[in-house]
């Protein structure tokens, strides 16, 4: 299988700490979670995956692109899902927020309806539509969220923490909707039963990583860390 994310010796230094010290991997699995401490670095893992956040030392290549050279071809190949749909969300209403991502690709009016109400109606937000985001709930502004990044077609999905904010019912529809992507996903997660199915799951400790599996070795792995 091709490696489509290459990470060789990264280090990240911000300020006075080393936030990874020396991590290597190659993912090319479909779906791959990371868990760890608070503070174990991960987000500044996901970060590096679409160039938000480059390596002070060692090599990030994705989709055969290192991250430096490459960073806005990266960021529109692979998409990022924050935590926290409100900082996120930029338009007043949910169609808008949609339409809003496809505006650098300059086509024509109908087409962008098109594919903002076939995106909305995937995730259930149809009759939402011209509703203002802001009174979505949390789980559906999550979904709004994911249909503003996956409009735009990434080759590759990063999501930073997608269940952390979201009660039972709404992490299960997020958890859902994850399952039925077609494209490569990279999960930073507190929320161990989100893992379940992954093909592969990395514990970070400290900025490196500690344990890489399948989920129910790498979980074993951080509940012994957490002992
Ligand atoms: N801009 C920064 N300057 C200095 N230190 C930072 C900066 N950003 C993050 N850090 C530190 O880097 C470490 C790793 O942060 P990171 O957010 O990657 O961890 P995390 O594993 O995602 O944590 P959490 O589970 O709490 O979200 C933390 O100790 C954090 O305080």
């Amino acid at each position: 299988m091709a490696q489509v994310i290459e990470l060789v010796d990264v280090r990240v230094r911000l300020g006075q700490r080393e936030v990874l010290r020396g991590v290597s991997a190659s993912l090319a699995e479909r779906r791959v979670g990371v868990i760890g401490a608070n503070g174990s670095g991960k987000s500044t893992l996901a970060r590096l995956f679409n160039g938000l956040a480059v390596p002070t030392s060692g090599r990030v290549t994705v989709l055969g692109e290192d991250t430096r050279r490459q960073a806005a071809r990266i960021r529109r190949r692979v998409g990022f899902l924050f935590t926290d749909p409100d900082a996120q969300i930029v338009m007043p209403t949910v169609a808008e927020d949609v339409a809003f991502s496809l505006r650098r690709k300059k086509l024509p009016g109908e087409e962008v309806r098109h594919r903002v109400e076939t995106m909305l109606a995937r995730y259930g937000l149809a009759g939402h539509a011209d509703h203002p985001a802001h009174q979505l709930s949390g789980g559906q502004k999550q979904l709004l969220a994911l249909c503003s990044v996956l409009v735009l077609e990434p080759e590759i999905l990063v999501m930073d923490e997608p269940t952390t904010l979201l009660d039972l019912r709404h992490s299960r529809q997020v958890a859902e909707a994850l399952r039925a992507l077609p494209m490569q996903v990279i999960v930073v997660t507190h929320d161990l039963p989100l893992l379940e199915g992954f093909d592969r799951v990395l514990v970070l400790d400290e900025g490196q990583v500690v344990a890489d599996g399948t989920p129910e070795s790498a979980i074993g792995h951080y509940r012994k860390l957490m002992a």
